[in-house]
């Protein structure tokens, strides 16, 4: 193949597999400003070699997928993307390609925040709400409905304003900052993944199965386009204002702009003030403000000839790394984390500096991951680092200035061989980056994190011991562990005082129990009391033992007790219970500080048993077998067929893929989802057959 040739492909490739990973499983492996230049250079590369363009080319294609576990529903109009740069100059260039397009013509801009989320559609029919897709492939989308009505913005009926019967709008669908920071404390807390960036975790939450899920995501949506058969508005900032006026959440700070100047004026204008909103923003569109001259400057396959969007760059600054210290969490990991001071406060004492000015905020602390990550970048401390805001997020360093090591001194950095807060010896784990302290029992942090993990709100919530107040119970040596909360008395806690220091912005925050506070901690533990066995299990904080596989022990041996003696065959015969979570649960009984710690919690009146009868493992039959379920059933409702599926070995997933083995029909299932699982050749059970399976016919 000619090197060209090649060079083209391996690009498109690589762009599609990225494409995919972001709109299918919401992850970005790379920056958009990455992903953006590399697209650019497949784009510049095209227009030399047309010939060896690819089919599947990502230039010329709307970036999305459509997921098999939705309904696939048409766009009565394009969904489309929209080009973008990261320059002044280029802007100005979309400008003289459009006034050759409508040439002698006047034209106005309307500018718009570009708001990092994912696009929706909904169809409004009579006035009401009646579905809502994402963009797809810009021909088809989603039906997410479901999840869509969860956004408590979107107005499910409109304000009667003289629209055509059917209509559509489209917007941004967007997790605010507050949202996801506390989902990611959430995952964080839970074990899981945690999120990149709010754009990644709204395009999860918004193609979640369970809507209730959704619901609990917040997730909110700014409104920015008008679309129907007839000519309602002549202009965009007509449409806006009357979307408005009808209940539409449309996007707040839009302005209209005479010509291509005063539009970089508003780019300017935002580039630091975006960082206010509550919600992140990754640049501004430009959109022409005529419906008729959007319709006579037409569009590629790919975006609107009429509208472009500019991207800020993720800024990128020189700090000095002061110094590399260690922090030591609930599990034990040890994370290094650079200390930064600005260029021109390398004589200032550390704990005075100001630190960098980054993408809205004074960065001082940046997260250094592992020893491995330490030894990647090879840093000194007294080094000139770059460091940057990914995803406008989280500070990271993305390199070192060398050539300055010749005007400073620097000094190695060693990664601490015993922890920092205990002095225990660190152990790693073969084949693992990160540290640990072994000293569980015994290092502060590790005995604050699982009384924090305990009176989280999904394990006992016990929210009146919040903000800190964990830390001056421990202090005050009154809690040591979990048990100790419960004999906490008025006397113990009336009149005790802390300062607490925000490390990031150096503010002061003083607590004191007083009556009334006093009061609430006694009433919230003494609450937790009633909090069900499977809360309980959660709080206790053992190892693999998420909130899924607590509920999951829970329901299955019905009381603390029977759990405690479960052999590790009996454990590992309960769905979704594995080999290593086994493990794990048989040690932490197993230990008898932790027998005796349940005993005191016991006496304490703790919740030891399931109100629930307990669920009965009937067979094996299922056994390695996937089913999916859908429709309406004769003989049992939902949970009642997952609970028989599940009793009998067998595995419910929420989609139709490849790999499943049954689809469970009943009657009134969607067609779409029958058709797909014909097209892949899963096997259709109807109800009878599937008792059949189970009486072993
Ligand atoms: N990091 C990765 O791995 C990766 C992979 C794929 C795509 N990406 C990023 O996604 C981009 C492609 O996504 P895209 O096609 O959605 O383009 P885009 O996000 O650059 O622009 C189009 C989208 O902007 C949104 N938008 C926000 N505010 C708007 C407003 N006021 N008016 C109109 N639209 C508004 C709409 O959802 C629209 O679909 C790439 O340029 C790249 O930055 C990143
Ligand atoms: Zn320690």
């Amino acid at each position: 193949m000619n090197p060209i040739e090649e060079q083209i492909k391996a690009l498109s490739n690589r762009l599609n597999h990225y494409n995919d990973r972001y709109y299918r499983d919401s992850v970005s492996e790379i920056s958009d400003q990455e992903f953006d230049a590399l697209l650019k250079q497949l784009a510049e590369l095209e227009k030399l070699h047309p010939e060896f363009r690819q089919d599947d080319t990502p230039t010329q294609r709307v970036g999305g997928t459509i997921n098999k576990s939705f309904e696939t529903v048409y766009h009565r109009f394009p969904m489309l993307s929209l080009d973008n740069t990261y320059s002044e100059d280029e802007l100005r260039q979309f400008d003289i390609r459009v006034q050759k397009g409508i040439p002698g013509e006047a034209y106005e801009y309307i500018c718009e925040l570009k708001f990092d989320g994912i696009s929706l559609s909904f169809t409004y029919e009579n006035e009401v709400l009646k579905r809502g897709v994402t963009r797809g492939d810009g021909k088809r989308g989603d039906d997410i409905t479901h999840n869509v009505k969860t956004i408590r913005s979107l107005p499910l009926r409109v304000k009667d304003g003289g629209l055509p019967p059917v209509f559509e709008v489209r917007g941004e669908g967007f997790m605010p900052f507050s949202s996801f920071q506390r989902l990611n404390a959430d995952l964080e807390e839970l074990g899981e993944q945690v999120y990149a960036n709010p754009r990644n975790a709204a395009s999860g939450a918004f193609k979640l199965q369970d809507s209730s899920e959704t619901a609990r995501r917040n997730l909110d949506c700014y409104i920015y386009s008008f679309l129907s058969d007839e000519d309602t508005f002549q202009t965009h900032e007509e449409s806006l204002n009357a979307l408005k006026k009808m209940g539409f959440n449309v996007s707040p700070g839009w302005k209209k702009c005479q010509n291509i100047e005063e539009a970089i004026g508003y780019i300017r204008e935002w580039q630091e003030k975006r960082f206010e909103l509550p919600l992140a923003t990754d640049g501004i569109v430009i959109k022409i403000n005529s419906y008729a001259q959007q319709r006579e400057l037409g569009a590629t396959a790919k975006s609107p000839r009429w509208a472009i969007s500019f991207k800020y760059q993720a800024e990128n600054k020189p700090a000095i790394l002061r110094k590399v210290t260690y922090q030591v969490g609930r599990t034990g990991a040890v994370t290094p984390v650079a200390n930064l001071s600005g260029i021109e406060e390398r004589e200032i004492p550390l704990d005075k500096v100001k630190g960098v000015h980054l993408s809205g905020s004074q960065v001082k602390r940046a997260t250094l991951h592992n020893a491995n990550e330490l030894e990647r970048l090879g840093l000194r401390e007294g080094d000139v680092v770059f460091v940057e805001k990914s995803g406008e997020i989280i500070p990271k360093i993305t390199g070192v200035d060398i050539a300055q090591r010749e005007h400073f001194e620097t000094v190695q950095v060693v990664f601490p061989a015993s922890c920092p807060e205990c002095s225990a010896r660190l152990v790693r784990n073969e084949g693992e980056a990160v540290w640990y302290c072994p000293n569980e029992r015994e290092c502060p942090p590790q005995i604050k994190g699982k009384i924090e993990h305990f009176i989280h709100r999904k394990a006992m919530n016990i929210e009146s011991l919040g903000e800190g107040k964990i830390e001056l119970l421990f202090d005050r040596h009154l809690v040591k562990s979990p048990a100790d909360l419960y004999d906490l008395t008025y006397e113990q806690l009336f009149g005790l005082e802390k300062t607490l220091v925000n490390e990031e912005t150096g503010k002061t925050k003083k607590i004191s129990f007083r009556e009334k506070t006093v009061e609430n901690i006694l009433k919230g533990i003494d609450l937790s009391r009633s909090m069900p066995l499977r809360n309980l299990l959660f709080a206790l904080g053992i190892r693999f033992v998420g909130a899924t596989v607590a509920e999951k022990l829970a329901a299955y041996f019905g009381s603390m007790e029977k759990l405690q003696e479960a052999s590790y065959e009996a454990l590992i015969a309960v769905p979704e219970i594995g080999d290593k979570i086994a493990w794990s649960i048989r040690a932490y009984f197993d230990d008898p500080v932790n027998r005796q710690m349940l005993e005191r919690l016991r006496i304490s009146g703790l919740q030891f048993e399931n109100d629930e009868k307990p669920l009965e493992i009937e067979s094996e039959l299922l056994a390695g077998k996937t089913f999916v379920i859908s429709g309406v059933f004769q003989h049992f409702d939902r949970d009642e067929l997952k609970e028989k599926i599940e009793v009998n070995g067998g595995k419910v997933l929420s989609g139709v893929s490849g790999k499943l083995n049954y689809l469970l029909a009943g009657d009134n299932m969607g067609p779409s989802k029958l058709e797909k699982a014909q097209k892949l050749g899963v096997t259709i059970l109807s109800e009878d057959e599937f008792l059949g399976m189970l009486s072993g016919a």
